[in-house]
Formats: structure tokens, C-alpha cells, sequence
């Protein structure tokens, strides 16, 4: 594991908001640590970048602990939260080049990076007029400068158009594939993460809700029956008056939880000898966002 933590908690005065978290994350996964806002992610991510000091519980990064390893473990990583600082009256390159200067890296490094995050072409313009796009990903040009082992961000497309998201998790897909890096990002859109990560945790109010690979994200989805049929609300009350549950009713389409096979055929088969037009029937997983906010809001209540 490259990070792992456990029972870790943390307090703002009387505010619990961090819960006993055990995070768990592989070697080379893009984890995306998905909550909604207020839900504890920055200030866990402060927690593992030791900006903020462990009231309880453990951190243990490149298998070794944090608060005994500080210096030797941050110098490994890289990171981006909130606002990349960067200087906006200087241009993408001179602010990489300050950077590398101070950390005595080659300017090949400069050039290097500038090529990985797409910025040659705009490398000479003022970083200050850069789209948000492009400055998020010259903040995470300068997080990788000295090469770091794991990149830690924090909602890296916060505010980007779909273009810009795009540019940061096609970015951050060759990261791992290709430089051997892992990635733990947040983000409060599990849409904005499902096609990247390969490893989820979701937290809210604090707790750890769901870890997991993504595949196992989508296995403990519920299956449903989706009927494309014609007049849905005519066919809805058609089914539920012959004592089956319609969970959903969409413009075209009906829901109906899956139990079996045969219970699907039966549905189908109710419904055209039932004088219903069926244009396609199959079975279906709940999209992952629904998921999500069916596992938020649940622990809401
Ligand atoms: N410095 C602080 N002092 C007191 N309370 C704080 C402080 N920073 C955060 N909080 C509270 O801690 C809770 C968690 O905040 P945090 O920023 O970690 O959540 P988040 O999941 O990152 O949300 P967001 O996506 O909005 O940044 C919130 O209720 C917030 O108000």
C-alpha cells in the first residue's frame, strides 16, 4: 500500500470531521476519494501531507509512518490543493524554471514537464492569463518537477469546463500507466472520477463509506429490469396491479427490481400477453452516480 491509515481521526474543536478512517491505497491506483462538499476530504488530505498534526489514530505512507518520516516522505510527494501557487506576471516556463532552480533541477526537467502536461505552445505567455484549465495542470507540472513517487490532489477539476477535465484525467491516466505514479484525487462528482480511477473510497461526514476497486463500486449496485415499453405509465400500473414493484418510471422506460432470469421472462411475457408493446427488455446496474448519492444520502438519514 502506498497509503494507508488507521483510525484516523481528526477534530475541529468539538466538530468531529474525520471518523476512524482507514484508507487504503495500492501501488500505481488512481484512487478517487469522492465526498460531497464539507465531507472531510481536504482536511484529510492535510492530514497526509502533515499540514494539519494526527490527533489519532496512524498514517503510514511508502510503508512508513508519517509523524516518524516526515521529511524523508513529503520530499516523495507531490501536491496540489486549493489554488496552485503560481507567480501570474511570470510565464508557465519561468515559473517552472524558478521552481526548478530551487530545487536544483535540470532545465530539461522544465521542458520535460511542460511537454507531459501539454503546455509548450502557451509556455511563454503570462501564467496569469492562462484558462483555469491550464493553470491546474501547470500546478501539477510543478508538483512533478522533482519527480515526486505519488501525487496527491485536492478536486484538481473543480470549475473546469469538460475540455479541461478531460486534459487533467487523460493527464493523470498517462501518469500511472506510463511514469509508474499513484494518484489519490478528490472530487465531489463521482462522473468526474468513474472514468479514470481504479480504486474508489467515499466518505461523508467524515466516514469511510465504501472502498473499494471500481468494479466492486459497481457490483453492489442493484440490478434492475429495464423495460422499453410503449406508455409507460399505462404499463406501470398494468404490472404493479399483477403484484410487480416498478421502482422507476422514466420518460420510455420502466424500472423494475431484478430478482432472476425467469422472473425476466415473466415480466416480458406479462406484458405482451397483456396487450403491452415491449421494444426491448435487459438487465441493467445502477448508474454509479445514483449509486453514490444513494450512499451519501443514506447516511444522511
Ligand atoms: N479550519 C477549520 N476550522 C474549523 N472547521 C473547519 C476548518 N476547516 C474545515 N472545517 C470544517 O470541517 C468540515 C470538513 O471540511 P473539509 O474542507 O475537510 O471538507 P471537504 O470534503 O474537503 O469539502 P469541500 O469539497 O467543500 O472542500 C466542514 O464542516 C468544515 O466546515
Amino acid at each position: 500500500m502506498v497509503i494507508q491509515t488507521e483510525g484516523l481521526s481528526f477534530n475541529f474543536g468539538i466538530q468531529q470531521v474525520v471518523k476512524s478512517l482507514s484508507l487504503h491505497v495500492p501501488e500505481g491506483s488512481i484512487y478517487g476519494f469522492l465526498g460531497p462538499n464539507g465531507a472531510g476530504k481536504t482536511t484529510t488530505i492535510k492530514l497526509l501531507l502533515n499540514l494539519l498534526k494526527t490527533q489519532e489514530g496512524s498514517i503510514s505512507i511508502f510503508g512508513e509512518d508519517l509523524q516518524h518520516n516526515r521529511i524523508k516522505i513529503l520530499s516523495q510527494i507531490g501536491s496540489l490543493i486549493e489554488q496552485p501557487a503560481i507567480y501570474a506576471h511570470l510565464s508557465g516556463k519561468e515559473n517552472l524554471q524558478n521552481r526548478a532552480s530551487l530545487l536544483q533541477l535540470s532545465r530539461k526537467r522544465v521542458d520535460e514537464m511542460l511537454n507531459l502536461v501539454q503546455l509548450e505552445e502557451a509556455a511563454d505567455k503570462k501564467a496569469g492569463n492562462y484558462s483555469l484549465g491550464m493553470k491546474q495542470r501547470l500546478g501539477i507540472a510543478l508538483a512533478l518537477l522533482p519527480d515526486p513517487r505519488l501525487l496527491i490532489l485536492d478536486e484538481p477539476t473543480n470549475g473546469l469546463d469538460p475540455n479541461g477535465i478531460i486534459e487533467i484525467r487523460e493527464l493523470l491516466i498517462k501518469l500511472v500507466s506510463e511514469h509508474k505514479k499513484t494518484v489519490f484525487v478528490s472530487s465531489h462528482m463521482l462522473s468526474e472520477v468513474e472514468k479514470m480511477a481504479t480504486h474508489v473510497g467515499i466518505i461523508n461526514h467524515g466516514e469511510l463509506l465504501f472502498q473499494g476497486d471500481v468494479k466492486d463500486l459497481e457490483s453492489i449496485s442493484q440490478p434492475m429490469i429495464q423495460v422499453e415499453v410503449a406508455n409507460t405509465d399505462v404499463a406501470a400500473q398494468f404490472l404493479s396491479q399483477n403484484g410487480i414493484i416498478v421502482a422507476d418510471i422514466k420518460k420510455d422506460i420502466l424500472l423494475v427490481p431484478y430478482t432472476s432470469q425467469a422472473a425476466m421472462a415473466a415480466t416480458n411475457r406479462l406484458l405482451v400477453e397483456g396487450g403491452h408493446t415491449v421494444y426491448s427488455i435487459r438487465k441493467v446496474h445502477k448508474d454509479l452516480e445514483q449509486l453514490f448519492l444513494s450512499i451519501t444520502q443514506k447516511a444522511q438519514v
